[in-house]
Order: structure tokens, then sequence, then C-alpha cells
């Protein structure tokens, strides 16, 4: 099985990515998609998260005001500490029972899609480590367009991570997704392509030729 950590910056393109895995046939673990699910209501990060912001920062509904939530978290470093001491922990988990789920599923290519991969550390449990790359100006420009927010509010969600740059140092893999779609397609076959050649050379020391 291989696992690959897919991360890059907010709206670099990563989930753009993701749907391409998919079609080449790998599962999924969506970090986004989990740290949803964890803060349904009735679930201990729910209370968690009342008791340190507040019963306001839930809606009608019992449900966490997430846009509440991003707007004191993005501009406040100990709130966000705070609230990613509360949810990281059973990310953590809920994201090692899906790769072991999918595994056991026969799954033979998993990806850990999450945005803060290199910041927690979980680099070092992936085998391989794919960045998602744009340049500071389009992912802005992407962030603003996407979440219809200003200009300054997607330069501090940016700033609340790791420099997009420095993620490189830790990548197997670059995606740049600077220009459209069909090229970034054309190299996520490619990366893929590479990956299970390499695995099939490692492991029974013959390259396979790949087929077609
Ligand atoms: C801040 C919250 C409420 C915003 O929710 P919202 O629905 O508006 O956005 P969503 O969850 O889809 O995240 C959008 C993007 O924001 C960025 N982001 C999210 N959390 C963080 C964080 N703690 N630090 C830096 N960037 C973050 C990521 O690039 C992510 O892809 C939410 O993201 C959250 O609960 N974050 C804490 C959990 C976490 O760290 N998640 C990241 C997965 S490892
Ligand atoms: N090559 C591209 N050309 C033009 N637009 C793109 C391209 N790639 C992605 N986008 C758009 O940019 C936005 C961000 O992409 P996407 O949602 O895949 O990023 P993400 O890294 O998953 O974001 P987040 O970290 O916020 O979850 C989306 O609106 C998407 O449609």
């Amino acid at each position: 099985m291989h696992l690959i950590g897919l991360t890059g910056g907010i709206a670099s393109g990563k989930s753009t990515v993701s749907k391409m895995l998919t079609q080449l046939g790998a599962f999924i673990v969506d970090a986004d998609k989990i740290s949803r699910e964890v803060v349904m209501p009735g679930k201990p990060v729910w209370q968690k998260i009342v008791d340190r912001f507040g019963t306001t920062i839930a809606n009608q509904q019992g449900e966490i005001d997430r846009k509440q939530l991003g707007k004191i978290i993005f501009s406040d470093s100990k709130a966000k500490a705070d609230l990613e001491k509360i949810t990281h922990p059973y990310i953590e988990e809920s994201a090692n029972l899906a790769i072991a789920d999918a595994e056991k599923r026969g799954y033979d290519t998993i990806v850990l899609d999450a945005p803060l991969l290199i910041e927690v550390g979980w680099h070092t449990k992936v085998d391989v480590v794919w960045v998602v790359f744009v340049d500071e100006q389009t992912q802005r420009n992407r962030l603003m367009a996407r979440d219809n927010i200003s200009c300054e509010d997607a330069a501090v969600r940016i700033n609340a991570q790791l420099a997009l740059r420095q993620k490189l140092r830790y990548a197997d893999v670059v995606i740049d997704n600077t220009e459209n779609i069909e090229k970034t397609h054309q190299q996520v076959i490619q990366a893929w392509q590479k990956l299970h050649d390499k695995v099939d050379l490692a492991s029974d020391g013959v390259l396979t030729p790949p087929e077609g």
C-alpha cells in the first residue's frame, strides 16, 4: 500500500488534485472533511469548543458556527492554538481509522489530504509527500474568488499557515497548479505513474512496463 500525504496552502488546489487521484483509483482521507465531522453536536469536541469559545459559537441548530470560529482563530494565534489542541487528536484518530479501513478494503493507494500535514508532523507517517504549489498572487486571487472574501482576509488566512515555499522543502513531488487544470492533470498522471513504477521496481527488482 502507498500512503501519499497531500498538502499545500489554503486554496492551492488540494481538493482539485484529490479529485484527479480519486479518478486514478486512490482512496482519499480528507482532514478538512473529518474536521467538520468531529465537531458535530453530541461529539466531545463540540463540548470542548463551546467550553473554550462560549455558547454563542454554536448557531440556533446547535452546530458550531464555522464562519465565526474561522474569524476568531485566523486573527488570534492563541485561539487558533487552543482550537487545534482540542481538534487535532480527534482528527488524527479518525484519519488513522479511515486509513486502516481503506487498507482493509484493499485500496492500493491512499491519500491523506491535509492542509496542515507538515505543521502537525504527519509528513513523517506517510510514504511520500506531494505539495500542491501556486504562487502567492494566484493563491490569494483564487481564495478571494472561491470564498468571496477581501484581499486582507485572504492574506490573514494564507499567513496562518507555514509559507507554501517552505513546504516545498518537504516535498517528494511538487504539483505546480499555477496554470490551467489540464497542465495540473498531466503532472498528477506522471507522478502517479512514477510512484507505481518505482514500487514495482523496488518490490521484485524488475521494472514492470506500464500497461497499454
Ligand atoms: C477554522 C475553521 C472553523 C474554518 O472552517 P471553514 O468551514 O470555514 O473552512 P474549512 O474547514 O473548509 O477549511 C478551509 C481551509 O482553511 C485552512 N485551515 C483550517 N484550519 C486551519 C488552521 N487551524 N490553521 C491554518 N489553516 C487552517 C485550511 O487550508 C483549510 O483547507 C475550521 O477549518 C476548523 O475547525 N479548523 C480547525 C481544525 C484544523 O486544524 N483543520 C485542518 C485539518 S488538519
Ligand atoms: N488550475 C486551476 N486553474 C484555475 N482555478 C483553479 C485551478 N485549480 C484550482 N482552482 C480553483 O481554485 C480554488 C481553490 O482550489 P481547491 O479548492 O482545490 O483548493 P484547496 O487547496 O483544496 O483549498 P482549501 O485548503 O481551502 O481546502 C477553487 O475555486 C478551484 O476551483
